[in-house]
């Protein structure tokens, strides 16, 4: 992404909705991330216009971006959350949301997070093998519930996508092998305290196509039909995949893109009552963060040319983890000055430590950038690495802004740790 409608340029100053970045940088200091609550409502927004009419629940993915704030707008708008961890579940209920609209996946699931799920009551637990779901059983009778059941279903598909974040081939550790599945459910049917309440699948992130959803449908009809005749009843099929987000000049589906063929083919082979569960994450929060950062040196070697911010690896992985490409825009729109090729890179002492790479900037020391598209997988996969605070994050209401984190102070990161005599 270059820019999008919340966040443009206004007489060469990038804005967040209605504030200039360069008046957050000032004042929030940087690196910070910075939110649009209008671009998560528009995301929002095509689902519920693609959904209209079907019973589909969406389940925000939240690993993508599970500050409070953030998840709050989703459950006002009436979102579910697809969690991997107790701690996710935590988040879910520190900001009141029904748990009854919650899926748990996950394929090392704990008996601590089996048992605070079921007390919380989720709507179901998406096992992922034969131990997990015997472990689930028996946490289940142990406390006298019964357990919603999907089993996630590895449909050996390709999602088409970075081999890191493809789920749903064989060779992946997600989910139980689809040839495997009526066996394993038939084992589920024997416990009384597992209800089998759907079938789930995950195929991986930032898929751009639609085809892959279909070919994994496909895979997944077949086998409904055949649980019917073992005489397994599905009520839910959760068609997990992450739909891509536009980073540079992608042209991932929409929502509607996607639902439509899906009931197309639900429809047509008689499903068309079946409850549809999407699990989105990056596509719903992608685009609504920046990364601001400072240049703090310019420094020019005979082989390259390297502005030095303050942010890092630490608050932003995806670069060196994936390789994968973030725009960089410039704050405040360069009058004249040298554009050159810069490699972007933080303080960390790591030569991966790069955020972006052999970009053509006019840059000066002391300007400030916006690593784009940082609204997904930035601050949740942040670490204190170096002991570097994690960075701010704040919110963007048209002009208001709000500090839904704040800089986390230095001596907080060793604060309980033990020095001995
Ligand atoms: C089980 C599960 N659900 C949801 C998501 C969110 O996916 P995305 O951010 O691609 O929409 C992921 C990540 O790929 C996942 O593994
Ligand atoms: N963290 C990854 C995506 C993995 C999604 C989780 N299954 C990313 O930044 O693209």
């Amino acid at each position: 992404m270059t820019v999008s409608p919340h966040f443009a340029f206004h007489q060469g100053v990038l804005h967040a909705e209605n504030v200039p970045l360069t008046t957050l940088a000032e004042r929030f200091g940087t690196p910070l991330y910075v939110y649009s609550k209008k671009a998560l409502h528009d995301a929002w927004g095509a689902y519920q216009q693609a959904a209209t009419g079907r019973n589909v629940l969406v389940c925000y993915g939240m690993k993508a971006n599970s500050n409070l704030a953030v998840l709050n707008e989703f459950r006002k708008l009436g979102s579910g959350f697809d969690i991997v961890s107790g701690g996710e579940l935590a988040r879910v209920l520190a900001i009141g949301g029904d748990a009854g609209k919650v899926v748990f996946s996950g394929v090392g699931k704990q008996e601590w997070e089996m048992r605070a799920a079921l007390k919380a009551g989720v709507k179901c637990f998406n096992v992922e093998s034969e131990p997990e779901l015997e472990r689930l059983a028996q946490v289940a009778q142990d406390m006298g519930k019964v357990a919603p059941v999907s089993l996630r279903v590895n449909p050996d598909v390709d999602a088409q996508t970075h081999p890191y974040i493809s789920t749903g081939l064989k060779e992946n550790k997600f989910g139980i092998a689809i040839e495997d599945a009526p066996g394993v459910y038939q084992r589920a049917k024997q416990y009384g305290s597992l209800d089998i309440v759907g079938v789930d699948c995950h195929i991986g992130s930032q898929i751009t196509e639609v085809s892959p959803y279909l070919d994994a449908l496909d895979k997944l009809l077949v086998l409904i039909k055949h649980l019917a005749g073992l005489g397994v009843n599905i009520r839910h099929l959760d068609l997990g995949g992450g739909i891509g987000i536009r980073y540079t000049d992608e042209t991932p589906l929409t929502p509607k893109m996607l639902l439509d063929k899906v009931f197309e083919k639900l429809d047509a082979q008689g499903f068309g009552h079946l409850q549809i569960v999407l699990e989105p994450g990056r596509s719903l929060v992608g685009n609504a963060g920046v990364l601001l950062t400072r240049i703090e040196y310019l420094k020019h070697t005979d082989a390259k040319n390297f502005a030095i911010v303050d942010a890092a690896m630490n608050d932003l992985i995806r670069p060196t983890l994936y390789d994968a490409w973030h725009s960089v825009e410039q704050v405040v729109t360069p009058v004249g000055g040298q554009v050159q090729t810069y490699d972007i890179v933080g303080p960390i002492c790591e030569s991966g430590d790069w955020l972006a790479r052999n970009r053509s900037l006019a840059l000066a020391q002391g300007d400030v950038l916006a690593i784009m598209s940082a609204g997904a997988y930035a601050f949740t996969m942040a670490s204190q690495y170096n002991t570097r605070p994690r960075a701010a994050e704040v919110m963007v209401d048209n002009d208001t802004v709000t500090v839904v984190r704040p800089r986390e102070k230095l001596e907080s990161l060793f604060e309980h740790e033990v020095v001995l005599d």
